[in-house]
């Protein structure tokens, strides 16, 4: 291929890459792929500088802005890093800054390099008045009122904090009062674990990892949605008119000083020596942070060096990101298991013998569909390469070909997406644009109905904890249950003395499931009790396709009613907040099917809730946010619902007994004696109503 060819071919790719990452935050390669196709881009355009393009990725900052958000032009550009991933071009780079300092001696601020997206936040008069995204280095997006649920920034400047924190340390250089500060936003990998369950609950692709999923979280247009998901932000640089400081090191401890969200993990060094020990030091230690991470940034600690190196068009010359490589061990395949989830999908699942990889052992890995196990061509028995998917998800990569077998044994052990369902043997199928495929038995597929019902009980929806820990298979096979309204026909003589033994997949060890008269009584009054979850509730835990938890209670608030729902039109769903084309869809077909409408009769007969009561949709504010409240006895201006609803639009949660861990006990008219009592006991706070109040 001739140069010219491969620079329009890679300029192209590389644009679409940057397209489908900062627009919709999607990966089609990996981070690593995407740098060594844009440096092997870089070194011919070095080698023929006439024939780059004009839209080459190779001098801008990948990146752009949306349509959703007011535009900002950034006072001081957004740059990005120039990035390695080897040590002796660490080391090239290092004797470039010894030329460009012309000998003078310096130091290094190494950093971790968190994986998230860059933020740009200003400060005027000491307040949080404006919060960007990078954009396209020049200008970003607005996204102030998301930035503001990040629990970690303050809002505004706590002055004489940071005095008295400030005086002792550099005779009295503090943050000023008019500055703009940089960070990175992620989302904790916690969260990001927690949403992906629920992704994959309502039949949402998952995401690929926490970077995307903080990318997307960060664009979203409801605040409310982006508080839920407790975003986080580190603070790595501070920029303003009036050179606070003259070093890098200087204005990291001022901004800590301040409150701001500074990582720990820092280290000035003085030598590249200094730096490598630094990335070995954090190379395993990494895994164990909260968050993604995906290398180390080198900094030249002095402001006035920084100066004399410069920038490039597209990075500090004073900075650099080394990137760690993805970490990939070879296993041997055991075999492969396809699970049948509730709505149907079969997720192929690599059983693997076990491996260390990224701090912990890995026994499964995912082979996402079809498509993938033809594209990766294995046979049980094959040496696999298996990697950490944005450090969370294990995924196999690839075929060890240096351990390869003979092809005869390859070829009778090679894996075979089935064409049935493995559970119950439906012929499956495949939707247009999917990538998955699908059992079409929802009504006889025991794992489809098994899972509806999971989704059904769970704490989210109806709540009927009593019916876990594997009794709802023990009900399906007793042949008691099929659909989730035969839960509200159970009854005491049909459920007492059922037994199971069980056997723990993992331990080998027995344990005895039986239904004893306690037992049997939890799960009726379990089930008793879902009776009156709300609307939004009920819906959710019907189990719509694409309707999660936020969407079922826009969606309760805005037709209040069941029937409203069902009659409503394509356009008028769409009108909904947060419901786009493929909820719509999928209401749609639900509502269309008579088996859906039969179950929704029973549960209507059983006494569940198909009507909306008052419901608050929207977050009021974060006054309560971290504290833990109880009531007891009734009030003037709240009843006991929109009590609870007070404390948890505010921020606060509502806790079932007075303990140690109880913030505050609200006391009302009649309030009970052993409650009142047992607070006193414990320390904990008593506020009345008013007191309550003034909190909001
Ligand atoms: N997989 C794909 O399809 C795809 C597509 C486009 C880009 N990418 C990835 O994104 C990279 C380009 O993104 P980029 O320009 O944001 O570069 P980058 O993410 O590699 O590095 C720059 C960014 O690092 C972040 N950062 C984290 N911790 C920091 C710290 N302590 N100090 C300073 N900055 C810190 C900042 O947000 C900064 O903007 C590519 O190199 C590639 O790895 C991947
Ligand atoms: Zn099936």
């Amino acid at each position: 291929m001739s140069a010219q060819a491969r620079i329009d071919e890679l300029t192209e790719l590389l644009n679409h890459y940057n397209d489908r990452y900062y627009q919709d935050a999607v990966s089609e390669v990996s981070d690593q792929e995407f740098d060594f196709l844009l440096k092997e881009l870089e070194t011919l355009e070095a080698q023929n500088p006439t024939l780059k393009r004009p839209d080459s990725p190779s001098h801008r900052v990948g990146g752009t802005i949306t349509k959703s958000f007011e535009t900002v032009v950034h006072k001081y550009p957004m740059l990005s890093l120039s990035n390695t991933y080897s040590e002796d071009e660490l080391r090239d780079w290092d004797d470039r800054i010894k030329k460009g300092l012309n000998g003078a001696s310096y130091e290094y601020i190494c950093e971790i390099k968190f994986d998230g997206i860059s933020l740009s936040l200003t400060y005027e008069n000491g307040v949080l008045v404006r919060g960007v995204t990078r954009g396209d280095g020049t200008q970003g997006d607005d996204i102030t009122t998301n930035i503001k649920t990040l629990r970690t920034l303050p809002l505004k400047i706590n002055q004489k904090k940071t005095n008295t924190a400030q005086t002792n340390l550099f005779g009295g250089s503090t943050i000023g009062q008019n500055f703009e500060i940089r960070g990175e936003g992620f989302m904790p990998n916690e969260v990001f674990e927690r949403i992906n369950l629920e992704r994959e609950d309502i039949g949402e692709d998952k995401l690929a990892n926490p970077r995307n999923a903080a990318a997307g979280t960060f664009k979203m247009q409801d605040s409310g949605v982006v508080a839920s998901r407790n975003l986080d932000c580190y603070i790595y640089q501070y920029l303003s008119e009036n050179d606070e400081f003259k070093t890098h090191e200087e204005s990291l401890i001022a901004l800590k000083n301040a409150g701001f969200n500074v990582s720990e993990s820092y280290k000035k060094v003085n030598d590249i020596e200094g730096v490598i020990a630094y990335i070995n030091e954090w190379s395993e230690k990494r895994h164990s942070l909260k968050c993604a991470t995906d290398g180390i940034v080198i900094k030249i600690n002095d402001y006035a060096q920084r100066e004399d190196l410069g920038f490039t068009a597209k990075s500090p010359r004073w900075a650099i990101a080394y990137k760690y490589k993805a970490e990939s061990k070879s296993t041997e395949l055991l075999g492969v298991t396809y699970q049948v989830g509730r709505t149907g999908a079969i997720t192929p699942v690599a059983e693997l013998k076990p491996v260390e990889l990224s701090m912990t052992t890995v026994r499964r890995a995912t082979l996402h569909n079809a498509d993938e196990i033809k594209r990766l061509g294995l046979s049980i028995g094959d040496q696999v390469f298996v990697e950490k998917a944005g450090e969370i998800i294990p995924k196999v990569t690839g075929v060890d070909t240096s351990k390869l077998r003979d092809e005869a044994t390859r070829e009778s052990s090679k894996v075979c997406f089935p064409t049935n369902c493995p559970a119950c043997n439906s012929e499956l199928y495949r939707n247009e644009g999917e990538a998955a495929y699908y059992c079409p038995n929802e009504m006889g597929c025991p794992p489809q109905i098994k899972g509806r019902i999971e989704h059904f009980i769970q704490r989210k929806a109806m709540n009927i904890d009593s019916l876990g820990e594997g009794k709802i298979e023990i009900l399906m096979e007793q042949g008691l249950v099929s659909d989730v309204s035969d839960l509200y026909k159970l009854s005491f003589e049909s459920l007492l003395g059922i037994e199971k033994v069980h056997i723990d997949e993992n331990t080998g060890k027995e344990r005895k499931v039986s239904f004893k008269e306690k037992t049997v009584q939890n799960i009726l009054d379990g089930i008793e009790n879902s009776k009156n979850q709300p609307f939004s509730k009920v819906l959710f835990a019907l189990g719509i396709r694409f309707v999660g938890e936020t969407t079922a209670q826009k969606l309760a608030a805005y037709f209040k009613t069941q029937e409203a729902l069902q009659a409503a039109s394509f356009d008028e769903l769409r009108t909904v907040p947060d419901v786009g084309e493929k909820v719509a869809q999928s209401l749609q077909l639900y509502f269309k099917e008579d088996k859906n409408l039969k179950i929704i009769e029973n549960l209507k007969l059983a006494g569940l809730k198909f009507e909306a009561e008052n419901i608050v949709l929207e977050k009021e504010s974060e006054a309560l946010m971290g504290k833990a409240f109880l009531y007891t006895g009734t009030f003037e201006s709240f009843s006991r619902e929109e009590l609870e609803q007070k404390i948890d639009s505010n921020g606060g949660k509502l806790v079932s007994g007075v303990s140690k861990k109880l913030d505050f006990l609200i006391v009302g008219e009649g309030a009970g004696p052993s409650k009142l009592k047992k607070a006193e006991d414990l320390g904990v706070k008593m506020i009345n109503e008013e007191e309550f109040k003034a909190m909001l």
